[in-house]
């Protein structure tokens, strides 16, 4: 079997294995079913009797039902899953004796059930599977006689067809779904990892690649931007006398408001606990402080309906892309110096950063 067993079951990915066990039941309903045209070819040919015809139509109707039930029951469904897998390919060995290896239907066989192994737990899983497969195969063989007819009549060929064709079809396209999810998921951790939980703006990690990318456009087609850096005035108080619960709600409306502020081109970041930055495009420092002076007062406005009496303001340092900022730390540094000047002038003020 695979390198799990029992004893890792995981229930918190419960969902998940019941999903791989339908994708599998689903495969297994496909392939089987058209498996037993092309197994039930030679099995004509050689006038079969009417128990070799039931176990054919067992295996190929009734084992994919039964199969999924076994599996979507069991306590640890992936791990049932793969035995039932397992149980695929020693039946694939069984049929491979039973039609005397007849040769197109009985690597139709193998190369199907190895593509399905390899698609679900890789080249070791095949070896496994593969080995039962065999050990199956000479057990049955043996037990029916050790016959080997290997011609691939017309009529045999026909049945092999449809199985042959779609097969491989359905593999691509599940492979296909799993690829395009697995890229969904890429781009959705990407963005998780780069936005703020708390107030959907994007985080200190992406405010790093924003202000150097910023700087560089600005140096190369001799833009400007200007930086507007943003404290919360006393959120210590504030989360001391109201709570945390209501800190957060604060964050979020600052968020909120820098969100509003922001244009499409603009990038608002919460880059500290009470701290956010808002870098503006196409801005030099005086349009930046009108919009910082909108800011203040649209969060000094804000009311909260939970705590009705609670005022909160803000202080902000704006700085632009001037001479004297080569990178963006020394930007920042800037408006660092211009926020400190706004909490010495008493806070609840702007204060902008020399060029
Ligand atoms: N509610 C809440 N509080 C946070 C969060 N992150 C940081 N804080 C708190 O934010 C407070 C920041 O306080 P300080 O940096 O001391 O500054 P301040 O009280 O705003 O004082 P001044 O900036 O000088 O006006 C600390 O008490 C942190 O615990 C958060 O996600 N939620």
């Amino acid at each position: 079997m695979t390198a799990k067993n029992d004893s890792a079951y995981d229930p918190s990915r419960a969902g998940e294995h019941l999903r791989f066990v339908r994708r599998i039941y689903q495969m297994r309903t496909l392939g089987l079913g058209f498996g037993f045209f092309a197994v039930g070819g030679v099995l004509y040919e050689h006038g079969a009797s009417w128990w070799a015809w039931a176990a054919l139509f067992g295996n190929g109707f009734v084992w994919p039902v039964a199969a999924y039930f076994i599996a979507s029951r069991s306590r640890d469904p992936e791990f049932s899953e793969y035995r039932n897998l397992m149980i695929d390919s020693v039946l694939g060995g069984v049929w491979i004796a039973v039609m005397q290896f007849n040769v197109v239907p009985s690597a139709l066989l193998a190369v199907m059930l190895s593509a399905d192994k390899i698609g679900v737990g890789g080249w070791r899983f095949l070896l496994r599977t593969a080995g039962a497969q065999a050990l199956a195969c000479l057990a049955a063989w043996a037990a029916f006689g050790f016959g080997f007819a290997p011609h691939s009549s017309m009529l045999v060929i026909l049945a092999c067809l449809p199985f042959m064709f779609v097969y491989p079809m359905a593999i691509s396209s599940a492979a296909y779904g799993l690829a395009r999810k697995v890229v969904r998921q890429n781009r959705q951790l990407a963005l998780l990892s780069r936005t703020d939980p708390l107030t959907g703006l994007q985080n200190r990690l992406h405010w790093d690649d924003a202000a150097s990318a910023t700087m560089t456009h600005c140096a190369r087609s001799n833009k400007r931007a200007a930086l507007v850096l943003i404290d919360v005035d006393r959120f210590k108080d504030i989360n001391d006398y109201h709570g945390h619960q209501i800190g957060d709600a604060v964050l979020r409306r600052v968020a909120d408001v820098l969100q509003r502020a922001a244009r499409m081109t603009d990038t608002a970041s919460r880059i500290g606990g009470d701290e956010f930055a808002l870098i503006l495009m196409d801005t030099d420092a005086d349009s930046a402080q009108a919009i910082a002076e909108r800011l203040r007062r649209a969060i000094e406005d804000a009311r909260f309906d939970d705590t009705p009496e609670l005022r909160c303001t803000v202080s902000i340092g704006v700085a632009g892309t001037g001479a004297r900022a080569y990178t963006a730390a020394m930007w920042m540094r800037h408006a660092d110096a211009a926020l400190y000047r706004a909490k010495q002038l008493g806070r609840n003020a702007v204060a902008v950063a020399e060029e």
